[in-house]
């Protein structure tokens, strides 16, 4: 997938969420957007995955934009860009698999859908999914009776359900603790890695991005101040992200991934799971 975003804006009234955005992503990296809370990260992805209308610019994907699809096109383009919240955003009293069959949704006729009629193999698809990540004997559970970080692992199976070209993770750990933390990280580079589906994945911590993405792009009241790869994220270049002054410290940017010891992960996972 080449995607070629140019001069993409979003105001709210006068104010710009999103200034003149541009850049190129090619092929099927782990792309991090980093930047302070407000910085247009979200109301970025938002767009790309027609969430919500740009103000003006383009998005390219491989020479379409995907900005003025309507309709049935723009639904299309909606499955293949799949998207990830912070908030999980899974039905919270439905079963596990039935939350990532949902991921079908869009796919599927109402009818099937309103009276719960999966096929066996949509079904065998959902578990085989679920059991990749993990997750495979929390199926029947309901959603809100599982953790966090097994709620966003869910809502990673219900993603890749689409069959997706691109998964959009908008701050997907940033309710989880560091352990949970450092599980759904892995499974998007697993994802990203395995299946060489792209990841764009906003995040609010440095360390994160240095250590999961190939590209990181560093934003700032809208604008992109940042474009690089990870080597190149260096104290000056997150001094201009963060726009921090001379006290700006990495640990205020750190979700301390990789502090546990093996041990703790150890017997968390055995008590977590
Ligand atoms: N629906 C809206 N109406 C008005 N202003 C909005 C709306 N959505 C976002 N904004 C504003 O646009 C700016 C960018 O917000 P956005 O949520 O994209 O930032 P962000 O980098 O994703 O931050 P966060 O990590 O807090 O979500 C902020 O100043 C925000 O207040």
């Amino acid at each position: 997938m080449h995607l070629d975003v140019r001069n993409v804006s979003k105001r709210f009234g006068s104010k710009a969420a999103v200034e003149r955005m541009s850049f190129t992503l090619d092929g099927s990296g782990f792309v991090g957007i980093i930047g302070r809370s407000g910085a247009g990260k979200s109301t970025f992805l938002r767009m790309l995955n027609r969430l919500t209308d740009a103000t003006e610019g383009e998005i390219l994907a491989d020479g379409k934009d995907i900005l003025k699809l309507r309709g049935a096109e723009k639904r299309a383009w909606q499955s293949q860009c799949a998207m990830v919240f912070q908030q999980f955003n899974l039905v919270p009293r439905m079963d596990v698999a039935s939350n990532v069959l949902h991921g079908l949704l869009g796919r599927r006729p109402m009818m099937a859908t309103l009276f719960n009629l999966w096929s066996e193999d949509d079904i065998a698809r959902a578990l085989a999914i679920l059991d990749r990540l993990g997750i495979a004997e929390q199926a029947p559970k309901r959603a809100e009776a599982l953790s966090g970080g097994q709620q966003q692992r869910v809502a990673i199976a219900r993603a890749l359900m689409q069959d997706p070209e691109i998964i959009l993770a908008d701050e997907p750990i940033a309710s989880l603790d560091p352990m949970n933390a450092q599980i759904v990280m892995d499974t998007l580079k697993r994802i990203n890695v395995e299946d060489g589906r792209m990841v764009i994945a906003n995040l609010h911590t440095l360390d994160t991005a240095r250590r999961y993405c190939d590209r990181v792009i560093g934003m700032r009241d809208g604008r992109v101040v940042f474009d690089g790869t990870p080597e190149q994220l260096t104290r000056g270049a997150a001094r201009d992200i963060y726009g921090a002054d001379a006290s700006f410290s990495e640990s205020a940017t750190s979700t301390d991934l990789g502090a546990l010891q093996p041990d703790d992960q150890y017997a968390a996972a055995l008590l977590g799971d």
